[in-house]
């Protein structure tokens, strides 16, 4: 992102945001609430449209609230939608999240935490080589904070990349700070 600033309801949230994000690479977006961490993982996901500025990126992934997963299919049905339009496949995604075992059960039924697993199985199943995690760790239990931290440190270690907005500390190595406001 080169000189990147977002609007929102006709407010100014931030300006002149450059990041560069190479392959292993991470980088961390911090700030208060409503400051506009989640408008800047929509802009680097190529959702919203910047203000000002120029976005350049590879294949994306996103992670936020909303899971995007068909709550009347199973888990198993649910992310076949995607790896289908990926060309990968959705076993090691579950696997890496702990949830293969949930594959039968209706997206609809999954509890908070699962919820946000699958979504995670959902990222890691893409292939994307950028991610793009909004509030990743919210409803983690430890062992899927542990799952977590693990998916991110292998992604980058085959030179995927990570941007992710969190309140929550998340042991990314070497990451860049983004604070806003
Ligand atoms: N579709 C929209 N139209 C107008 N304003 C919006 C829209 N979506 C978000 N906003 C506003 O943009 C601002 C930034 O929102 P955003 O979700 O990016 O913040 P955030 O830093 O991620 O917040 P939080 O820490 O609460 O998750 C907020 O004031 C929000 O009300």
């Amino acid at each position: 992102m080169e000189k990147v600033a977002c609007r929102r309801g006709g407010r100014l949230l931030f300006e002149a945001l450059d990041l560069e994000l190479e392959p292993g690479a991470a980088a961390i977006v911090t700030g208060p609430n409503g400051v506009g961490k989640s408008s800047l993982l929509r802009i680097a996901a190529g959702l919203l449209n910047p203000a000002s500025g120029t976005v350049e990126r590879t294949q994306a992934a996103l992670a936020d609230e909303r899971a995007a997963l068909d709550e009347r299919l199973t888990l198993s049905g649910a992310l076949s939608f995607w790896t289908r339009l990926d060309g990968s496949a959705a076993t090691p995604g579950l696997a890496a999240m702990g949830i293969a075992h949930l594959a039968p059960v209706p997206v609809r039924m999954l509890s908070t935490g699962q919820r946000k697993r699958a979504v995670l199985a959902r990222v890691v199943a893409s292939g994307a080589p950028l991610w793009l995690l909004d509030e990743p760790a919210n409803g983690l239990d430890s062992d899927g904070m542990k799952r977590l931290v693990g998916a991110m440190a292998a992604h980058r270690a085959r030179g995927g990349a990570v941007l992710a907005a969190s309140h929550q500390p998340l042991a990314l190595e070497e990451a860049q700070r983004v604070a806003l406001g």
